[in-house]
């Protein structure tokens, strides 16, 4: 599903007030989506205190203060500013409102069954202070559930960040797309329930806001599906694809296993680790489907990757960081492969990361990057990438640096490609917050390059496919849960939307 930033947003409501809906219709649509959830929140006859901002926010917030006190139910309206001030399309849908207006003094909330945040959507521009603030704190004392109208009141639509304070809904519903901040950390959180409502502005307004900017979407099937791998009654191991996945030394050697064994679940056909030898007989008590091959340097690695066969390499996990890292990296990156690096792969370039491009550069490697936010910061420290405003353009502008994909983890995960495609993953649980659990990712993302898949799809597609087993699993998961939930998450998967 593509999202929109603020200002694409913007550019949707000009195009199709343009071409000819009127900017009163567009918020009359608004508003009565903002009501028909109301209602499915609200009991029979129950009661709703709506707050009003100054801007257009607000003027949705009049439309459905008028609709659901239409329909018998208990409004009591707040407006936060000054009811002369209000403008333009906000001032007409005030004029319809033909209830009582009540100025935001200081006065306790009125009780109530459901609070409708109306204050601020789009337009905030600066942190919220004085009174405004001082109301979002009061809505978020009082406990009362609250529907926010587009994004909560303080919430940045871009980045997802507090400005200064924020209001906590339970359902929020806002228009023709979805924007960044209802997905990234902490909106998302603050967002509760989303809600997605058509207000009328039709296919070629939509099509003004989609062509700013590179493409973002909200990662999901419909995204990467066409892309997934397909078996066929002609299909063998070989065609499936074989991955090399790098082992530490001796006593280190979990992390590798547990990737190899997201691959192989995955669907990859072969999946061989790479292990000194001094840690084979360690490996090998721990490993039946999975093949072994001792590779102690750099050249070892060299010599095992003239098996022209091994199509991706996975490097990182457990293989612990320096020099001798650094330089199976630059082996596996000449070699050409798909190749993913993780964990120690990306600490050993920390504040080196043009170092790492001109490696991955040099054998024109498809390269997957995937940093937890501690990595991140120190592979990318002094470039532009560190300093970036938010999660997407920070993402994004660690791809265009080194020219791979790039995996920005965390409870709202980011994939960017060096072109500019990105996608935010809002489909996993904080129980996938576990120790190896990224290892298991970074195998799942090489599995399936390993089957043909470009490397941000299939960077995408393991994003989803880990956050899927980690909402299936819930309570108790732990890393080695994470491969062995795969054949379910397939098999839905297949069934549904690769149908
Ligand atoms: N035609 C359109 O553009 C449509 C807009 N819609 C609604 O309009 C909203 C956007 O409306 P606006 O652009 O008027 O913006 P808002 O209503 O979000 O807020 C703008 C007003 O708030 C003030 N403001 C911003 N930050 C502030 C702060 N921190 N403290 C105090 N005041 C602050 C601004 O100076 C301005 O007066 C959307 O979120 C959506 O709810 C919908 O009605 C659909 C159609
Ligand atoms: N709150 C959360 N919601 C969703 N996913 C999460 C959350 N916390 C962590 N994760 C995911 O768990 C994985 C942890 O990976 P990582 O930090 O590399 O751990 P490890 O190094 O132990 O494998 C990442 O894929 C991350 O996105
Ligand atoms: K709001």
């Amino acid at each position: 599903m593509r999202l929109l930033t603020v200002a694409a947003m913007r550019r949707v409501d000009a195009a199709a007030i343009d071409g000819g809906v009127p900017g009163l219709r567009l918020m009359e649509a608004a508003g009565a989506a903002v009501a028909a959830r109301a209602r499915a929140r609200l009991p029979a006859g129950g009661k709703t205190v709506v707050l009003c901002g100054p801007g257009n926010n607000g003027g949705d917030g009049f439309v459905a203060a008028r609709l659901l006190a239409e329909a018998g139910y208990g409004v009591d309206l707040v407006l936060l500013g000054e009811r002369a001030a209000l403008k333009g399309d906000a001032a007409l849908a005030a004029e319809a409102w033909t209830g009582p207006v009540r100025q935001v003094d200081g006065s306790p909330l009125p009780s109530c069954d459901l609070v409708i945040d109306a204050l601020f959507g789009a337009g905030l521009s600066r942190d919220l202070d004085g009174a405004a603030r001082a109301l979002v704190e009061a809505v978020n004392a009082a406990g009362v559930p609250v529907l926010a109208v587009d994004v909560p009141t303080g919430i940045d639509g871009n980045t997802g960040a507090v400005r200064g304070v924020a209001i906590r809904a339970v359902e929020t519903v806002t228009f023709v797309a979805f924007k960044p901040g209802h997905l990234l950390q902490p909106g998302r959180s603050l967002c509760g329930q989303l809600s997605l409502a058509d207000i009328g502005t039709g296919p070629e307004a939509l099509a003004v806001g989609l062509a700013v900017g590179p493409p973002l979407h909200r990662n999901g099937p419909d995204l990467w599906a066409g892309a997934f791998p397909r078996l066929s009654g002609l299909s063998h191991k070989y065609t499936r694809g074989h991955a090399l996945v790098l082992s530490g030394p001796a006593t280190k050697t979990g992390a590798a296993r547990l990737a190899a064994r997201g691959a192989l679940r995955v669907g990859a056909g072969l999946v061989t680790v790479a292990s000194p030898p001094a840690a084979l007989a360690e490996n090998a008590a721990h490993l039946t489907a999975i093949m072994l091959r001792p590779c102690e340097s750099a050249d070892d690695l060299d010599d095992l990757l003239t098996d022209e066969r091994l199509n991706v390499v996975l490097a990182g996990p457990g293989l612990g960081t320096g020099e001798p890292t650094r330089e199976r990296v630059a082996v596996a990156a000449a070699a050409g492969r798909g190749l993913v690096l993780d964990a120690d792969a990306l600490t050993s370039f920390a504040g080196q990361a043009r170092l790492l491009a001109a490696h991955l550069a040099d054998g024109d490697a498809r390269a997957v990057l995937t940093p937890h936010a501690g990595e991140f910061a120190r592979l990318f420290d002094g470039t532009a990438a560190a300093g970036a405003a938010d999660k997407v353009a920070r993402t994004r502008a660690a791809a265009e640096l080194t020219g791979a994909v790039v995996v920005l983890k965390g409870a709202d995960t980011v994939v960017a490609a060096p072109d500019g495609r990105a996608a935010i993953n809002d489909h996993g649980s904080p129980y996938l917050g576990t120790a190896g659990s990224g290892d298991v990712l970074g195998g799942l993302i090489a599995g399936l390059m390993a089957q043909g898949m470009d490397p941000f799809e299939a960077a995408a597609t393991g994003v989803w496919l880990h956050g899927d087993a980690g909402l299936r699993h819930g309570p108790g998961l732990i890393a080695e849960d994470i491969p062995e939930l795969m054949p379910a998450v397939l098999r839905d998967l297949v069934e549904s939307a690769l149908r």
